[in-house]
């Protein structure tokens, strides 16, 4: 039997497929009462986590547990846990409400629980509408009544925010603080902070498989970092000056300059003139919540280098444990917020998996 708590508990998750490392050493707890965001850009190994939690997919090592048990062994799971992987998987002909009451009947839950959902969902209205001519927004609505159908505890959707118009998004937000109120676990993915930033209480942010930062979203931003921009005559020469002096945490940016962190802009002033380096420009720079997600996720370093948080919880972000790395200066890896690059390692690759689980 469960435990009956709502916790879910992942701990030294990794799945290989084949060569790729979707996950590595993933560990992290979501607490009931709370929304926990799960963030990480494209193809950094969100869904196949939120697979594996859901029992579609075996780990390579490590658990994930719903309510101190594997998802296979939760007796009941539909009455435990709701997911929502996909929007999708619906019948074209049949109506909402219909859609809703063959999921009722399987999962042995009365009629009146499709018209509950539909009033959740706010889809009352559209309830003998065909789930075909649905607008993306409306079947996430339809998917999440689907999940909210055995009334579970623990509530896990997968860019649930896809497909919604801002009017969606705000509903979603309240509904899933409402629900996690009220003493429900919610754990939501999406690879744009901005999107769930309002939503969340805390954040599990994964790049490549890893765990970048794992804790309260409030303790990041509280952590806004400052950077310095620098426009040296020799880069090369000054990088080597500030690697010297123990500064590793440098990045060329597209326009030919340095992004320093962890020194001020006199200290870099003194290293540059010390090594007979003439700079033309320095400016600081004031790093947001936003750019700081964004260094997370697809920052200067390898995964392999940064990798300090592969274990919980209490957050925390920084260098990587054991010294920084010792080739942070490479080719340019500077990307501007929004542009996110695309991760040379674990290209995304055409799968055909889906389906609710
Ligand atoms: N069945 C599979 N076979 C091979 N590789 C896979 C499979 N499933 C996932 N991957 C790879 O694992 C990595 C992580 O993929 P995953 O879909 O979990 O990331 P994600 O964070 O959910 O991305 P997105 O936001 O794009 O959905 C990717 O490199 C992906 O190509």
């Amino acid at each position: 039997m469960h435990d009956g708590s709502g916790r879910i508990v992942v701990q030294g998750l990794t799945k290989q497929f084949g060569q790729v490392t979707a996950v590595q050493n993933l560990s992290f707890t979501v607490e009931p009462g709370s929304v926990t965001g799960f963030l990480g850009p494209n193809g950094a190994g969100k869904t196949t986590t939120l697979r594996m939690l859901l029992g579609l997919v075996k780990p390579t090592s490590g658990t994930a547990t719903i309510n101190g048990q594997p998802f296979h062994r939760l007796g009941n799971p539909a009455r435990v846990v709701g997911a929502v992987l996909e929007a999708q998987g619906f019948h074209p002909n049949r109506s909402a409400r219909n859609h809703l009451r063959v999921y009722a009947a399987a999962m042995g839950v009365p009629d009146e629980r499709a018209e509950q959902v539909l009033q959740l969902v706010g889809l009352d209205a559209a309830a003998d509408r065909k789930a075909g001519g649905f607008s993306m927004g409306m079947k996430q609505r339809l998917a999440l009544a689907t999940a909210l159908l055995g009334d579970p505890q623990v509530l896990v959707l997968d860019e649930p925010a896809n497909g919604l118009d801002p009017e969606g998004i705000a509903w979603l937000r309240s509904f899933l603080q409402s629900f996690a109120r009220s003493g429900r676990t919610v754990l939501v993915s999406s690879h744009l902070l901005a999107e769930i930033e309002q939503t969340v209480d805390q954040v599990v942010i994964i790049s490549r498989g890893q765990t970048m930062y794992y804790g309260q979203l409030d303790d990041l931003r509280r952590q806004q970092q400052t950077r310095v921009l620098v426009r040296p005559a020799d880069p090369h020469a000054l990088v080597k000056a500030l690697q010297e002096d123990g500064i590793t945490e440098v990045e060329s940016t597209p326009d030919g300059q340095l992004a320093v962190s962890g020194a001020d802009s006199m200290r870099i002033a003194d290293i540059a003139l010390a090594a007979g380096v003439a700079v033309y420009g320095m400016q600081e720079e004031q790093l947001d919540l936003e750019q700081l997600f964004f260094r997370l996720t697809s920052g200067q370093f390898t995964a392999a280098q940064h990798n300090p948080y592969g274990q919980p919880p209490g957050g925390g972000w920084g260098p990587p444990a054991g010294g920084a790395p010792q080739q942070a200066y490479q080719a340019p890896t500077y990307q501007q917020p929004g542009y996110p690059q695309q991760n040379p390692q674990h290209p995304q690759q055409g799968t055909g998996w889906g389906g609710n689980a």
